[in-house]
């Protein structure tokens, strides 16, 4: 579903990637690990369509990423992609349910289909209760969690995840790691996930490390 070949990337004179080759399936869990600066994040920017590469080729869902206008790629990520930081970065002055809905209203769909998938994704995410609650009145963890129904809500191929637990504490990182694997379990989703956490990075069905630029499985 996702196929990148001989991705590179620069930033002057510092070559970051020297010509990644990665093959996702549905429903895998894949976890890339690597020093700090390695260029994990540079990496699943590409991947996600945020950043350009400066060569190579990029392929998600048959679609040939190279050959899109911005306006094509924005439309197609928020289709297709789903993104988790490690900063939630949801909107102070909505709810969580409004949080969870807004990409789904970007993709001009019908409101009260929105609606209900963010119910079902509350309550598969177990924060249910919490809905009406503006972020700056949910635990961390909690959060955490109406970041990933957000990523979710749109029904998305693949989801990209930068550091998902890295300002959890350990339990809210270790119940985050479940969800993943239910997630994927339960809806089929698939994920690329960047992660110091190594529990996390061991769990993942291939863990692929970036090193001097060049990716090792
Ligand atoms: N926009 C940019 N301009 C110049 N250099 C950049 C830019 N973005 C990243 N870099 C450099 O590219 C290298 C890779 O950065 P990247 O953020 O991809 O690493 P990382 O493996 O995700 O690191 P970390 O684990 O610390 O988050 C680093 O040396 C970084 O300083």
């Amino acid at each position: 579903m996702l196929k990148a070949s001989r991705i590179t990337k620069s930033y002057g004179e510092l070559r970051v990637l020297k010509g990644i080759d990665l093959l996702v399936e549905r429903k895998e869990i894949i976890s890339i690990v690597g020093a700090s600066g390695a260029g994990k994040s540079t990496l699943l920017h590409i991947l996600g369509t945020l950043d350009q590469a400066d060569g190579g080729s990029l392929r998600i869902d048959q679609s040939d990423i190279g050959r899109m206008t911005n306006k094509e790629k924005s439309a197609f990520r928020n289709k297709h992609i789903g993104f988790i930081f490690q900063f939630h970065n949801l909107l102070p002055e909505f709810t969580a349910k409004e949080n969870i809905c807004i990409p789904g209203y970007i993709g001009k769909k019908d409101v009260n289909e929105v609606s209900r998938r963010a119910d079902e994704l509350l309550e598969v995410l177990g924060i249910s209760a919490r809905k009406d609650h503006k972020p700056s009145e949910l635990s961390g963890g909690e959060q955490q969690r109406a970041a990933v129904a957000r990523a979710l809500i749109n029904n998305p191929s693949i989801i990209f995840a930068d550091e998902p637990s890295g300002n959890l504490d350990s339990k809210n990182a270790k119940e985050l790691h479940n969800l993943f694997f239910k997630l994927r379990d339960e809806l089929g989703q698939t994920f690329v996930i960047v992660t110091h956490n190594e529990e996390l990075a061991d769990m993942a069905d291939r863990k692929l490390e970036i090193k001097d630029g060049v990716m090792f499985s």
